[in-house]
């Protein structure tokens, strides 16, 4: 982010704090402005990257391709774009391998943690990370579970402590085929 975007921010959240009856200069705010500059720097990282460019595939060997790789229970954080408040969760992404090629295992915590760094709503990201998936394997099919807590929903508005949305997203043989996906949904759920 550029210093003139980091100081557009300070200069906003210093009018936020005097419009909602705060002191911004008192002790405990003075540096606050600069703080949440950073914070936002760091958790909507992904708007200043055009891409994700860190999807390292491997050629294995073509009997991968029988196989189901789940990854899941990977935590994430992300805010709604409706109120700028956090939503977060657990993340499980499953896929079918196609001519061998598979990613390196770090890489997709690392995809969802791109896609999350932005402002957005639950069923977008669920998407985008299937997509993003697609476009860099290549594979037979894709699944991708998201379980979340949203904070607008839990601590204003309507308040309904720890009530959670699952959000799912399938794409070719994890779509059509009824039992690869029941193979899917019993891992994850187990
Ligand atoms: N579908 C979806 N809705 C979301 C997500 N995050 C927040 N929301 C909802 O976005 C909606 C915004 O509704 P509005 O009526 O414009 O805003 P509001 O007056 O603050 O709504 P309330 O939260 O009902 O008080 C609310 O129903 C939120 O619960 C999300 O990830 N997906
Ligand atoms: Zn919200």
């Amino acid at each position: 982010m550029s210093p003139e975007n980091k100081q557009i921010i300070e200069t906003s959240i210093r009018h936020i704090l005097t419009a909602v009856g705060e002191n911004p200069d008192r002790a405990g705010l003075k540096e606050t402005p600069a703080r949440v500059a950073r914070m936002y720097e760091e958790i909507f990282s992904s708007l200043e990257k055009k891409s994700f460019d860190d999807g390292k595939v491997f050629d294995a060997d073509k009997s991968v391709d029988d196989e189901i790789v789940t990854v899941k229970h990977v935590p994430f954080y992300s805010m709604c774009e409706h109120h700028l408040l956090p939503f977060f969760g657990t993340v499980s992404v499953g896929y079918v391998p196609q001519n061998g090629k598979i990613i390196g295992l770090s890489k997709i915590p690392r995809l969802i943690e791109y896609v999350a760094a932005k402002p957005s709503v639950q069923e977008e990201i669920t998407s985008q990370i299937g997509k993003e998936m697609t476009k860099i394997l290549a594979p037979q099919g894709v699944a991708v579970v998201i379980t979340a807590r949203h904070m607008c929903v839990e601590m204003r508005g309507i308040k309904k402590l720890n009530s959670q949305t699952t959000t799912s997203y399938y794409d070719g043989i994890l779509k059509k085929d009824r039992d690869k996906k029941a193979e899917f949904l019993q891992e994850i759920n187990r």
